[in-house]
């Protein structure tokens, strides 16, 4: 069967079906229309300013490789005028952050750009493998969580960037739409669709691929052979966010768009202001609360003030009476960790095969 022509240039044959638009196009070309992609848009969201040091949130894998590879490139081809620079949090996972920090080095050799890594243990004095020891799986990717981004705003702050950009691509903002309306989060389902977080204080931190499709990533990093790293990290639970993924990928399989039209929903909602300012404060006060307590604990030597076990009888306490009326005891903030886990769940286990989506060409 003659193979058939570029879409795009008609004059080379297609080597892929564009996950995204179905277009049978040639490697150069969807080259072109990804990078060309995330051009647009972080032109159109006014993402940087000739002179910004940017770091990108390295971690090895393949959306933060792809990340750090076509930053640069458009970095060169449309003279942004940024310097850019690699952030790695180490948090410490014998097995797997330690293989994929190998990656961001040799990424860090063959980018040409500087690579700074910053550790859980240097910054709160435990890796996760010993806060797992100490507390066990529950709530650790809430911890986790929490501490990288905080980690990864210490570092860029010891870097002196002025923008911080992280490698989440329109499946994770779509999912995470799914999951805010499947919990009604009204609070997160208004902020979850943002481009650009952070930007009320000294460090924006925004999503160059939130309109990327992952398995486009995949597909570019294959085709340009990427090194990147792409095995799951070991504590990673089957959560929540699990089931709003498969959810996705079935709408994916149907209607391609189904990804961009739910972040497109997700944009256009609005709530009303009596319902948001209420939730949204709360939002805010509870990670802080998180970070802080959960700090403490790790400081104090007692890793399950944080998370301990006696949540239910702890959230009823909590619940008592009007806001106002309860004290902040250890007991009340543990149940506000307690809520803010199980609303913040990490993504389950997630690995794209670059051949299977290849192979659906
Ligand atoms: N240890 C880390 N150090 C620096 N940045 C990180 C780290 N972990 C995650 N990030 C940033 O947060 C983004 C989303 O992380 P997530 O854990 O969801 O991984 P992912 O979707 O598998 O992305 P990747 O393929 O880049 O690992 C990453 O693309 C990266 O930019």
């Amino acid at each position: 069967m003659p193979a058939r022509p570029c879409q795009r240039c008609a004059e080379h044959s297609a080597a892929l079906k564009r996950p995204k638009t179905g277009e049978a196009v040639c490697r150069e070309c969807f080259y072109l229309a990804f990078e060309e992609e995330v051009h647009e848009t972080i032109v159109r969201n006014a993402l940087f300013e000739r002179g910004d040091v940017v770091a990108i949130g390295a971690s090895g894998g393949k959306d933060s490789t792809v990340l750090a590879y076509v930053l640069k490139t458009l970095n060169e081809r449309h003279d942004y005028g940024l310097q850019l620079v690699l952030l790695s949090v180490d948090e410490g996972i014998s097995g797997y952050r330690d293989d994929s920090l190998e990656t961001v080095k040799r990424n860090q050799q063959q980018y040409a750009l500087p690579l700074t890594i910053v550790s859980y243990k240097e910054l709160y004095g435990w890796t996760m493998d010993e806060i797992v020891a100490a507390v066990g799986r529950k709530s650790n990717c809430t911890f986790c969580g929490v501490f990288r981004r905080q980690a990864l705003d210490r570092g860029a702050h010891l870097l002196k960037v002025n923008k911080v950009v992280t490698g989440h691509n329109a499946d994770d903002v779509a999912e995470t739409v799914l999951m805010n309306i499947l919990r009604g989060d009204i609070a997160r389902l208004q902020r979850c669709t943002e481009i650009v977080t952070g930007d009320d204080g000294d460090l924006p931190r925004s999503k160059p691929f939130k309109y990327t499709y992952e398995k486009e990533i995949v597909m570019y990093a294959y085709f340009k052979k990427l090194d990147y790293f792409s095995t799951e990290c070991i504590y990673a639970p089957n959560a929540y966010r699990g089931h709003a993924r498969v959810l996705l990928k079935d709408l994916e399989k149907i209607r391609p768009s189904a990804i961009i039209d739910i972040i497109r929903s997700g944009e256009a909602m609005a709530v009303k202001d009596t319902v948001s300012t209420a939730i949204k404060g709360r939002y805010i006060s509870s990670q802080q609360r998180f970070l802080c307590i959960a700090s403490l604990g790790l400081n104090k030597g007692m890793p399950k003030l944080a998370i301990g076990k006696k949540a239910h009888e702890l959230r009823l306490r909590a619940t008592e009476g009007t806001p106002e009326e309860r004290p902040l005891t250890v007991e009340a903030i543990g149940s506000t960790v307690q809520n803010f886990a199980a609303a913040s769940a990490d993504p389950g286990p997630r690995k794209v095969n670059p051949k299977h989506v290849v192979n659906d060409w």
